[in-house]
């Protein structure tokens, strides 16, 4: 059963940490927060803006021992020396979790310290190249995909309700096992972030003494090494911990360069045509089918009078019909240059029904 007053415990209070207990705390106003972290400053913080109600320097009984779930939220490697820490001091019925981007090591580290029925794996699909408490933020995680990976000895009730808190939060649970969630992650998510490492260092290293090619570097560039500029410390954890997966990947893209690197050599046209065209297709079907990390919003924009009460008689002819809107605004930008009412749906039947009933009641879709 889901509850309201739960005692939620973070180890590590940086971005993801911090995001997930802002999440908790707006959704469960009620609940305890107690955290910890490697420095003070990110818990004074978040102990001055209200999200967190204690904060702690020390991981024993006192501070953790009545928590319902545990967020273990630091770099991979330092989440599984919290395991033998918390082995004796948490309540027997205490779920502890984490959120770290590999989860085969984590899990490993769970059952040396027999934990494993208390453990649960989670894995936000969401996140930035920057790190720290003061860049977390309620919504980072609302609407992207949550992987969760259970252990053989995890019971079905306690599942569900760890399932039911993170899709309380606005995000999207999927289950899987972490052997499948660390070859995923390691496609889509650990060489891309290998790939566009090497690729800023290598531009860096050809470069010219006047950094013409760093001047130059725009649109395409930038766009495909942004997550060259994440946290080094992570990211040498996690492929420490991932790196049979990547191996695997790896070795497999570097093939692949080596086949474009020898039919580049040899002027074969038709194969550089192929690749970039099989490229684009899949690329293109993956934005029509999803929108990857982020899930498809559903969305409605109305040109609507700039006059008073406008906005009211919109929501006020939807709730009339039963249309629940999930969010709504004004927007201004070079599509909507005059600005336009852009509402939220929470399906794509509400969206469609919106749309009938405010096309029938003489307003215009833009
Ligand atoms: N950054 C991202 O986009 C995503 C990161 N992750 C995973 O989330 C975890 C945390 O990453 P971020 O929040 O981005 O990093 P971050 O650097 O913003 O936060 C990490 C926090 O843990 C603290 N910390 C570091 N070592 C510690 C230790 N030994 N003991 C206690 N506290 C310690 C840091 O002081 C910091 O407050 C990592 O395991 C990462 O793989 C998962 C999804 C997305
Ligand atoms: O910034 C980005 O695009 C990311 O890729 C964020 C990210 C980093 C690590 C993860 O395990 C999941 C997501």
């Amino acid at each position: 059963m889901i509850g309201t007053n739960y005692h939620f415990g973070f180890i590590g209070l940086g971005l993801i940490g911090g995001s997930i207990a802002r999440a908790l705390k707006n959704v469960y106003p009620d609940c305890t927060i107690t955290a910890f972290s490697r420095t003070l400053a990110p818990l004074e913080l978040a102990k001055s803006d209200g999200n967190v109600d204690n904060i702690t320097t020390s991981i024993d009984a006192d501070s953790f021992g009545r928590c319902d779930y545990i967020f273990l939220c630091t770099p991979v490697q330092y989440i599984s020396s919290y395991f033998m820490k918390l082995k004796d001091i948490i309540n027997p019925s205490c779920t502890v979790t984490d959120v770290g981007s590999v989860k085969g090591y984590v899990y490993d580290a769970a059952v040396s310290a027999g934990l494993e029925s208390n453990y649960i794996g989670g894995h936000p699909m969401a996140g930035s190249e920057k790190t720290g408490y003061a860049n977390s933020s309620a919504i980072l995680l609302e609407n992207a995909y949550y992987i969760i990976t259970p252990t053989p000895l995890t019971r079905h009730e306690v599942l569900d309700e760890y399932v039911a808190i993170v899709r309380s939060i606005g995000s999207i649970p999927i289950v899987m096992d972490c052997r499948t969630h660390d070859h995923s992650v390691a496609g889509i998510s650990h060489l891309p972030h290998l790939i566009a490492g090497s690729l800023v260092n290598l531009v860096h290293d050809c470069d010219s003494g006047d950094g013409l090619m760093k001047r130059l570097a725009a649109g395409g560039f930038k766009d495909i090494t942004r997550i060259a500029s994440s946290s080094p410390e992570m990211w040498e954890q996690i492929c420490m911990t991932n790196t049979s997966a990547i191996l695997e990947l790896l070795d497999a893209y570097i093939n692949s360069l080596t086949d474009i690197r020898n039919n580049l050599a040899e002027h074969n046209e038709g194969y550089i045509y192929n690749m970039f065209e099989r490229s684009s297709e899949y690329r293109n079907s993956i934005s029509d089918a999803s929108k990857g990390f982020v899930p498809q919003a559903y969305l409605l924009h109305l040109d609507i009078a700039d006059r008073e009460g406008a906005i009211a008689s919109v929501a006020t002819l939807l709730a009339a019909n039963s249309i629940s809107i999930k969010n709504i605004g004004i927007v201004h930008n070079r599509e909507f240059e005059h600005g336009a009412l852009c509402m939220e749906f929470y399906n794509d039947e509400s969206r469609t029904l919106a749309a009938k009933l405010l096309k029938a009641n003489n307003y215009s879709l833009c």
